[in-house]
């Protein structure tokens, strides 16, 4: 049986280091920008809850099933913000440039050594729309918030986040180092695991 997906996400960025992750698995993966899905209103309060509208609303349109990433940056000197507002820490239209501005200004009295940040990951599988048992992934990686932009890989915060085990921003390091790293390539790592426990077909 072939394993099509739809990726419930607009975001270029995701949406590249999916395809990078699924391809060789033998995933055959489309955006949702090939069905028309709009963009839905995040109004949920947890990553999970947005994930789950996300990858519904992408299901119901395509007819197909859909993945769908909801991620953010957890930042410890501010009490866990932006958290599931990442990316419209600065406002509507989202803009990765003006958020790490953002965050920049927010930690500009927050010394080195107290600058711990944690990325999130969830994950969201369903099956069709009205799949009522969801697989749900979460996966997170720990960094620090630089006092300055490094690097020009990845996208969103990653010139700011500073993995301290490979001594490089998550900006810096390979595709395919970030991806072995990250939340996001170790919770696509778990969910493919988990499907192959599981039967695919609805
Ligand atoms: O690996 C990452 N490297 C850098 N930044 C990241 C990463 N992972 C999440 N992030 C940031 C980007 C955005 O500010 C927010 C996600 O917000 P989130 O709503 O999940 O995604 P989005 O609106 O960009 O696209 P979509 O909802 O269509 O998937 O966290
Ligand atoms: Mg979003």
């Amino acid at each position: 049986m072939s394993k099509h997906l739809v990726l419930a996400s607009g975001n270029a960025g995701k949406l590249r280091e999916f395809d990078q992750l699924l391809a060789p698995l033998g995933f055959e993966v489309k955006p949702q920008s090939e069905f028309a899905v709009d963009e839905v209103e995040e109004t949920g309060l947890t990553f999970v809850e947005n994930a789950l509208l996300k990858a519904r609303e992408a299901s119901r349109v395509s007819g197909a099933p859909a993945l769908a990433d909801d991620s953010g940056l957890a930042v410890e000197a501010l009490q866990g913000r932006p958290g599931i507002y990442s990316a419209r820490f600065a406002g509507e239209p989202k803009d990765d440039e003006r958020n790490n501005r953002h965050l920049l200004e927010a930690l500009s009295d927050v010394p080195e050594g107290e600058r711990h940040a944690r990325y999130w990951c969830v994950l969201v599988l369903l099956r069709h729309a009205e799949d009522p048992v969801p697989l749900i992934v979460q996966r997170h990686w720990d960094g620090e918030i630089l006092a300055h932009p490094r690097g020009e890989g990845g996208f969103g915060y990653d010139p700011l986040f500073w993995v301290p085990d490979q001594g490089m921003s998550a900006a810096e390091l390979s595709a395919s180092e970030k991806n072995r790293l990250s939340h996001r390539g170790r919770a696509l790592h778990a969910l493919v695991e988990a499907l192959s426990d599981t039967a695919w077909s609805p």
